[in-house]
């Protein structure tokens, strides 16, 4: 799956944290003292949804770590955690830089020690991507860079303070992976290596061999992180992909919430699978909300559904519902261990439950379009919004990291919010993304992101799915 890396797209945060913070830095007369920014005042309407901003500083994330070390693979992942949160998080790959830089790749002798040239290009390319990460953070776009590179010694990490806390005042956390397990390793290669533009013209055997030297090289010159010898520095280390954590001087909300976020996620391979209800009463009649039964062909679908899942065989499968009865009552039938999520209920319209979209319209004409304008943050009066639902959702989705093989029966706003994580969807898509009635969508995770799968059961049912309308004003129901 792609890094987003889309800069005009906004994502779930508000950027104005960090347009405060540099306006703080540059104006002399500024205190310490918080001021709310005002230009939430002049948006179109009020989004009353809007969260509380989580980033007052902006913060670069430098990785640290020999190759074929799942650097990569934790950049991406965060950046899409920090983004579906609602913090604009942005990777920058030292990779791409050297490849930009230098000619096609040869062999590993360009990543020997003493190949001085080589030194140079690689040194340069480093300052550049850190000149972009600085460049980035401080027009204002961005919360968060993920700096992904070895930093393998301890000059590499003393010049990225400097610039990042000396020079710019950003805050600076490193998270470093090691893994001795040569089998991690050996499958890091073979899953991401080989497919890698510098192996273009190479057998796999051949981009093995090469690579194993690659490290030998870094390995020359490697310097761990230490809390004894870099004692200022913030920092954690995750051992053979969580085996053990180690963290030091970690501050603030933002690198907690990194630091919990990495202790979860794990490699070992599993499955997800989505799924709505089945088709429900209400339904059928376009009606929104509410707690209603299964139609027939809900109750078909139930039944479809569980023949569908022991025709897979699942190990250790589990299966999650909401407490509301249409998902209970679809996954009925499915025969493994069943837990019932408050949090998996369905995005709550307030008063608007139980409606029509169109007696919505009529009765709410105002809030009806001020929905369609901007959907994502949006709040039915006394209810919820899709901003709202995502924070709703983080421990779900911290369950799910944590978990293997799962079966989540849930709702078309819920599952939407589910799918933006796992496939990196910006604000602007998630409230629209096609969730049909009767269908399981089957997540398996490759590389860098997941395989999506969507399987129709052949059981008819209603489409509840209301487009975008073409023009927010002419809202047609
Ligand atoms: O945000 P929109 O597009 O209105 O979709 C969410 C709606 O989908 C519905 C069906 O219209 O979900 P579900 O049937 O999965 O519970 C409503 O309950 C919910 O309000």
């Amino acid at each position: 799956m792609e890094n987003s890396t889309d800069m005009t797209v906004r994502r779930y945060g508000s950027r104005e944290s960090v347009k405060h913070w540099k306006s703080r830095m540059t104006d002399p007369k500024n205190e310490m003292h918080y001021t709310p920014p005002t230009s939430k005042q002049t948006k179109p309407f009020p989004i009353r949804g809007e969260r509380a901003n989580f980033v007052n500083k902006p913060h670069v994330i430098a990785m640290v770590g020999l190759p074929a070390r799942g650097k990569t693979y934790i950049s991406k992942k965060l950046c899409r955690y920090l983004n579906w949160i609602g913090i604009n998080t942005k990777v920058f790959n030292l990779g791409e830089y050297r490849r930009h830089a230098t000619t096609a790749y040869q062999c590993h002798e360009f990543f020997r020690a003493d190949n001085i040239k080589a030194m140079a290009i690689r040194t340069q390319c480093a300052m550049d991507a850190l000149n972009d990460v600085c460049r980035w953070l401080e027009s204002g776009d961005g919360e968060v860079a993920v700096f992904d590179a070895t930093n393998s010694t301890v000059d590499r990490r003393r010049m990225i303070r400097d610039i990042v806390v000396g020079k710019m005042d950003y805050k600076l956390f490193f998270v470093e992976s090691v893994c001795n397990d040569p089998e991690i390793v050996e499958q890091n290669i073979m899953e991401v290596k080989v497919s890698s533009p510098d192996y273009a013209n190479m057998n796999k055997e051949e981009v093995l061999a090469d690579f194993m030297l690659r490290i030998e090289h870094y390995r020359e010159r490697y310097e761990p992180l230490d809390e004894d010898y870099e004692t200022d520095l913030s920092f954690m280390k995750i051992y053979n992909t969580g085996e053990k954590v180690i963290v030091h001087k970690h501050e603030g909300h933002i690198q907690s919430r990194i630091v919990y976020y990495l202790m979860n996620i794990h490699i070992v391979p599993r499955t997800i699978y989505l799924t709505r209800h089945g088709e429900s009463m209400m339904n059928l009649e376009g009606r929104i909300g509410g707690d209603s039964d299964l139609s027939e062909r809900g109750w078909e679908y139930a039944r479809a559904l569980a023949t569908f899942i022991t025709s897979q065989d699942i190990q250790g499968l589990r299966v999650w519902t909401s407490w509301l009865k249409r998902t209970i009552q679809t996954a009925g039938d499915v025969e493994a261990p069943q837990e019932r999520w408050k949090a998996l209920n369905e995005i709550d319209a307030g008063i608007c439950e139980e409606m029509t979209y169109a007696e919505i319209a009529e009765k709410y004409p105002t809030d009806f379009a001020a929905r369609d304008q901007n959907k994502f943050p949006y709040r039915y009066p006394r209810g919820e919004s899709y901003e709202d639902l995502v924070a709703r959702l983080e421990p779900v989705i911290m369950e799910l990291e944590r978990q293997g093989n799962v079966l989540v029966v849930s709702h078309q706003a819920v599952i939407r919010c589910l799918l933006a994580y796992f496939l990196d969807k910006t604000s602007e898509e998630l409230p629209y993304l096609q969730v049909p009635l009767h269908t399981i969508i089957k997540l398996t995770p490759v590389a860098y992101g997941c395989k999506v799968e969507h399987i129709r059961l052949p059981i008819d049912a209603v489409d509840t799915h209301r487009p975008k309308p073409k023009s927010a004003c002419l809202t047609v129901v």
